[in-house]
């Protein structure tokens, strides 16, 4: 097992402005899944993975992973996972317009204090991986939303992560380039060490996911079997 939610619960804001954005949610997530956190606008997806993630302290409750509690870490321990464990991506890509494409994927690496020559050769190699090298000396800016989602995924990549969030990937995206990410996704990123969060609205990707978990009003009200659900997993 990758990842194990206990209880999870948080809430923002103070008397009448208070809203319980996550109520005491567990869950399981399996080294060689692809799970899907589903659920209408403001139903705590973001909240939530951002306490797996090591980005927000819950108010109570534990995230353990591979048997650790992340949150009974210290700073630098916990600066360290988020670092070297986990990779995100985000709806908007957040890449940076005036670095080059190989250039915004080095960056965790320059973060971790790599040597930068080095780093930008591994950045051309993830590059490779998503079919993007060709890219790797333009800004990212000339490419395509499918493209620079694939740079942002490639970004994220670089530092090897077996936990991989994506947070609305294919929003920003048309259909067909959408379900093109998340099928090169599910070949190419998957692999048995690796378990992958898709937080998402849309349904023209759920064949895709091994299990779908709905959240209504910061709970988990359902968790299904997604498209891939056949697929065997380690540890399930
Ligand atoms: N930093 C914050 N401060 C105050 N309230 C917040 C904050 N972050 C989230 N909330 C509130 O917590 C609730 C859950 O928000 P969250 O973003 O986790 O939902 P979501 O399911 O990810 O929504 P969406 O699909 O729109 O991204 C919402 O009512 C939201 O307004």
């Amino acid at each position: 097992m990758a990842i194990r939610a206990e209880g999870l619960t948080k809430g923002f804001g103070q008397g009448e402005t208070f809203t319980l954005a996550v109520s005491d949610v567990s869950f399981e997530a399996y080294r060689g899944e692809m799970l899907f956190i589903v659920g209408p606008s403001g139903s705590g997806k973001t909240t939530m993975l951002s306490m797996v993630s090591g980005i927000l302290r819950p108010d109570s409750g534990r995230v353990m992973i591979e048997g650790e509690d992340i949150w009974a870490m210290g700073e630098d321990a916990l600066a360290h996972f988020r670092l070297h464990r986990i990779g995100f991506v985000f709806q908007d890509f957040h890449l940076f317009p005036r670095l080059t494409t190989a250039e915004n994927v080095a960056i965790p690496l320059v973060i971790q204090r790599r040597d930068w020559g080095e780093a930008l050769t591994e950045a051309r190699r993830f590059l490779d991986i998503v079919g993007l090298g060709h890219r790797a000396d333009i800004p990212p800016v000339k490419l395509s939303g499918g493209e620079q989602q694939r740079v942002a995924i490639a970004r994220a990549l670089i530092g090897q992560p077996d936990i991989l969030v994506l947070d609305e990937p294919t929003a920003s995206l048309d259909g067909d380039t959408g379900r093109n990410i998340i099928g090169f996704v599910r070949r190419e990123v998957l692999n048995d060490k690796r378990c992958i969060l898709i937080i998402t609205h849309d349904a023209r990707i759920f064949e895709f996911a091994d299990r779908i978990m709905t959240m209504e009003d910061g709970r988990v009200t359902r968790i299904d079997q997604g498209g891939m659900a056949h697929v065997a997993h380690e540890g399930v």
